[in-house]
């Protein structure tokens, strides 16, 4: 199997592993018919009466339908709100395990054209609160949580208009707060946000089976953690308001939500009835793709699930660890220039502030490798791009291009480099399968990219600066390099790997 093949088939054991029917069926069971209860990763709820459901999110579709399967006659009612059109885009693709029985039990609302939250969502909050609002200590309510969550359960603190929120939380987004931020700021103007639809679902119990797709997963973020504790308060509220100067050009109604918002969160105490539990992450599915790679041969390290910043500093990265493993294949990592190679890297790591990363320990695991297996590094997360020019393309496909790029320049700045005595793939993959407004989940690259390209009287650097990188992969080499998986229906941020194999030995 060439690199290529195997890059391949360990981005698609990565998302295998959080497909919605996989990942349920491993995280949920029904245990017992005279006292039934939930097994939720070995926790057991008793279901004392009745069973009720409710979801929201990109990847909620198919975690209902595998729920419906698991739970049975137990199921009394359930309401999800999930993307526009997916229903009918999971059945072209022949996605079926995706999609409700026709009998089914679950109420599904659609909406929230292009991830906003419209009054489609609105009728799916709705329908959802209403369901909460109705249970008893008795009930047990089971809630499904993805990403994408926050578009579809929006519901504004009267007299707040969800224009005037969805509007507020554009700007935000446009100045480019974070989703950390923009969340803290969703979670205080709205009535089910931030713990609020645990609130109003008690006395019930609230089991929450959640789909990170924010790196280290914090249960308040991930869609604005409608039945997490939140550990904000509406003065880091303001603060963010403040750093993105709209404090000052706010609705009267947001002010008026504003100052009679409580200064504390709600206490911790109160959310005895809830567990959260998250049961895929990125995370999950790099420790999948390690698997695979262990069992296709590969001395297989993940570097980090929290890769985040700049996909330029991102790509750089990227091209030292390259230039490191190859150094190490050819007996030379201990020689000046694997200094040089390992301080560029802590330097950029620390720059990048990488959460939970300690690139010391990792590189000292990477020096622990030999030279007899090849090597695969595996690294997830979601970088950022600051869009220059008006091509199409995404993250991955941008952050390929551009390790493409720097194998290139660094391949010619050395003359004969150690990469000469290696075989190297790299490749990045949205989860999801869509990279950007493309078609593509992705792209691969490999040190050769920027000179084929050019016999093909392609420039890389100008796509580039375009920011066109879908473009240029669907034009080189017949568009041979891009990823293409379809819709996968699951989203845990992105994917990438570094494979590298020695040719020759020194
Ligand atoms: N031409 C482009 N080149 C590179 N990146 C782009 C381009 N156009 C959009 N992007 C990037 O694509 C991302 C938006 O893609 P999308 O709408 O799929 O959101 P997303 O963050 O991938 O959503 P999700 O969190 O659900 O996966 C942004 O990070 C944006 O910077
Ligand atoms: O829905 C959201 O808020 C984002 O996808 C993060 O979970």
């Amino acid at each position: 199997m060439s690199l290529r093949e195997h890059a391949l088939s360990l981005f698609r054991s990565a998302v295998g592993t959080v497909r919605p029917a996989p990942m349920m069926k491993r995280a949920l069971k029904l245990q017992g018919d005279r006292c039934p209860q939930l097994l939720v990763k070995g926790q057991a709820f008793p279901v004392k009466r009745d069973l009720y459901l409710v979801g929201f999110g990109k990847a909620v579709l198919g975690m209902a339908a595998a729920a419906e399967e698991i739970l049975g006659d137990h199921l009394v009612r359930g309401v999800i709100s999930v993307p526009l059109g997916i229903q009918e885009s999971l059945q072209r693709a022949g996605m079926q395990e995706m999609l409700l029985k026709p009998h089914s039990k679950i109420q599904v609302i659609e909406g929230a054209k292009n991830n906003l939250p419209d009054a489609e969502a609105l009728k799916g909050a709705v329908a959802i609160q209403q369901l909460a609002e109705g249970l008893t200590a008795d009930d047990l309510l089971l809630v499904l949580i993805s990403g994408g969550g926050s578009a579809l359960l929006p519901a504004p603190i009267p007299p707040i208009l969800l224009e005037e929120k969805e509007k507020l939380t554009k700007t935000l987004a446009s100045r480019g707060a974070a989703i950390q931020e923009l969340n803290i700021v969703r979670k205080t103007l709205s009535v089910l946000k931030g713990g609020g639809l645990a609130q109003l679902a008690y006395p019930a119990q609230v089991v929450s089976l959640i789909l990170s797709d924010v790196i280290g997963d914090p249960l308040d973020i991930i869609a604005s953690g409608p039945t997490a504790a939140s550990s904000h308060s509406v003065q880091d509220c303001l603060q963010v308001l403040a750093k993105y100067d709209v404090l000052h050009n706010l609705p009267k109604s947001v002010e008026t939500v504003l100052s009679s918002s409580p200064t504390k969160p709600t206490a911790p105490e109160n959310y005895s009835h809830v567990s959260n539990i998250i049961i895929g992450s990125n995370t999950l599915a790099l420790d999948e793709a390690k698997h695979q790679a262990e069992s296709l041969g590969y001395a297989a390290l993940v570097l980090s699930a929290g890769i985040r910043g700049e996909v330029g500093r991102v790509s750089t990265l990227y091209c030292q660890l390259i230039r490191l493993v190859c150094l190490g294949l050819a007996g030379r990592a201990e020689e000046p220039l694997g200094d040089e190679v390992r301080g560029n890297l802590l330097q950029l790591a620390a720059e990048l502030e990488i959460p939970g990363l300690d690139l010391a320990k990792f590189l000292q695991a990477l020096r622990g490798l030999g030279p007899e297996r090849p090597v695969c590094i595996l690294a997830g997360g979601e970088t950022t791009v600051q869009l220059q020019g008006s091509g199409k393309g995404g993250r991955n496909q941008e952050l390929a291009l551009r390790v493409g790029l720097g194998l290139h320049r660094a391949q010619a700045m050395e003359g004969s480099s150690p990469r000469g005595r290696c075989e190297i793939i790299f490749f990045s993959g949205g989860t999801d399968g869509q990279d950007g407004p493309t078609e593509a989940a992705g792209a691969f690259c490999s040190p050769g990219l920027v000179a084929e390209a050019l016999q093909e009287g392609l420039d890389v650097e100008a796509f580039l600066r375009n920011n066109d990188s879908y473009t240029f992969f669907s034009q080189f080499q017949g568009g041979h390099h891009l990823l293409v998986t379809g819709l996968t229906g699951t989203n845990v941020m992105d994917i990438q790997a570094i494979l590298i194999r020695a040719l020759e030995r020194s």
